[in-house]
């Protein structure tokens, strides 16, 4: 079966730095997948290259078999990649209501939005904040309305950049409740360095270490991956 997104022997160079090394990747329709990697990995990079902003130097990315490797980076949320990265990226001035319903409006009749937007403010735990000003939400209630924003769209490929971060232990465990519903309909690429948050929603990690997929298994396999335990400097991935 075609790959929802798959990387051919991708790479990027910034001068003298190789930060993506002939990177084969593949992600199967509806399957989650996180990436690890220790600082400087090329986690950032590959989303990236994912999303349009970065170009590769050489090799292909195949999104359902086209090849969107030169894209622009309006393209990819029309393609069906969304993407929640660390930045912000609510408007601090909407209501928690208005930023999901804008979302959801891009593709949908006004009437539609409305509905999709009550049901992704259920799908995150949002409803009761519905009508407070995003600017005033907590770190972890504004990461689940940013959540929010990117499935009130739809896409079938969902990127999302240390979801888990700055997060209570509660939090961290609702967090992955909900990455795991989301799944149910949607494609999830996760990059986080909490192996807890991972073991609670990954079947398959990636890790990346110097540009370059060093190793695909189960995170109890990489936990216990000598190499990988020596790349985190002698410990375990926290
Ligand atoms: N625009 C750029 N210009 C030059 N070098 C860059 C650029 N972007 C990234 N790099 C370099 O590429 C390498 C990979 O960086 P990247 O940010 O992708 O790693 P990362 O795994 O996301 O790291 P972190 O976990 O710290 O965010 C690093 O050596 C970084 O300094």
């Amino acid at each position: 079966m075609t790959p929802l997104i798959e990387t051919r022997d991708l790479n990027v160079r910034f001068g003298g730095v190789h930060a993506t090394r002939d990177v084969n990747f593949s992600l199967a329709e509806n399957e989650l997948r996180c990436v690890i990697g220790p600082n400087g990995a090329g986690k950032s990079t590959f989303f990236k290259l994912l999303t349009g902003q970065v170009k590769p130097t050489s090799g292909q990315i195949l999104f359902r078999g086209q090849d969107i490797s030169r894209m622009q980076p309006h393209e990819p949320g029309r393609l069906g990649i969304g993407i929640k990265t660390q930045v912000p990226s609510l408007f601090n001035g909407l209501t928690v209501w208005e930023n999901v319903w804008l979302s959801a409006r891009r593709l949908n009749s006004s009437m539609q939005a409305e509905r999709i937007t009550r049901e992704t403010l259920e799908r995150v735990g949002m409803a009761a904040y519905h009508d407070v000003q995003a600017g005033l939400l907590a770190h972890g209630l504004r990461q689940w309305v940013e959540i929010g924003v990117v499935i009130a769209a739809d896409p079938p490929l969902i990127l999302l950049d240390e979801p888990a971060a700055g997060m209570s232990d509660a939090e961290v465990a609702r967090t992955a409740e909900l990455i795991l519903e989301i799944n149910r309909q949607h494609a999830l690429v996760v990059v986080e360095h909490d192996m807890n948050f991972i073991r609670m929603i990954a079947r398959k990690v990636t890790v990346l270490h110097q540009g370059a997929v060093i190793r695909e298994d189960t995170p109890d396999r990489i936990m216990s991956d000598p190499l990988i335990q020596q790349i985190y400097l002698g410990k375990k991935p926290h």
